[in-house]
């Protein structure tokens, strides 16, 4: 990736969307693999392409991932005709990153800040290995402002890679980079919006014994006890909250 961000800069290809962009290796189609180009508003976006016609899109701002397209070109998730792609409006749908807390779960702003910051790409992420060449790297850490508000010091790096086989993988790393080693406690999610032609077609399955707070019924705690959860109405709810130490 180091080798595709720095052709990106200096060579400077253009994509199809009229971006700079890498071309993939011993493609002869000329689908570009990674392209930095303008989404709406003229915001910064990253453009995934796989070999055989999936896709990706990465707003830096939020480090928001907007669109996911497979093979045939069918978009997997939701964004809100009503999504306001205007800081320091979080955009409503695709997958918001949560962080470092969730919900109204802590004194932040809901879901945290990190959906409403600018991401910056990550010229040089430690290892971490990938068998795609349709990847980018992001990298969020605090300014001066934002450690009066939380006053931790972090990295947060986020690698989304579109695999060989469109599939979507979000991996996200979290440093303590407090001087003093101080440790903190955040929440993380990967809030997503899947597109769904037919909520009552749809399980969650895997739940079964987690405890979970109803939202809709004053955050009470219940735990779940079927094998799959099923939509016949509103639903809304948390399961499974766990926190982590660094
Ligand atoms: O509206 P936001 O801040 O993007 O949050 C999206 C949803 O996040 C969920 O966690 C909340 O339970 C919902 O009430 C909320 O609508």
């Amino acid at each position: 990736m180091k080798e595709n961000l720095r052709q990106v800069r200096e060579r400077g290809g253009e994509g199809e969307g009229g971006g700079k962009g890498v071309r993939m290796a011993g493609s002869g189609s000329e689908r570009v693999a990674v392209e930095l180009c303008k989404g709406i508003n003229g915001l910064d976006k990253v453009v995934l392409r796989g070999p055989r016609g999936s896709s990706a899109e990465v707003y830096l701002y939020g480090g928001h991932v907007t669109s996911w397209r497979n093979d045939h070109g069918e978009e997997l998730l939701f964004v809100s005709s009503k999504a306001i792609f205007k800081p320091p409006k979080a955009i409503r749908g695709g997958i918001p990153i949560c962080f470092p807390q969730f919900g109204s779960h802590g004194s932040l702003e809901q879901h945290g800040f990190a959906r409403n910051k600018f991401w910056s790409i990550d010229t040089d992420p430690p290892p971490f290995p990938t068998n795609s060449k349709s990847f980018i790297d992001l990298i969020l850490k605090p300014s001066e402002e934002d450690m009066q508000k939380w006053p931790y010091s972090y990295e947060f790096r986020l690698r989304v890679a579109l695999g060989p086989g469109g599939d979507l993988m979000l991996t996200s790393r979290v440093r303590n980079t407090n001087a003093d080693g101080k440790p903190f406690t955040f929440a993380f999610a990967y809030h997503t919006y899947f597109s769904v032609s037919d909520i009552s077609e749809v399980r969650v399955e895997g739940l079964e014994t987690l405890d979970y707070l109803d939202n809709l019924q004053n955050k009470q705690r219940f735990t779940e006890q079927g094998d799959a959860l099923t939509f016949e109405s509103e639903w809304c709810g948390i399961h499974g909250i766990r926190r982590q130490r660094l």
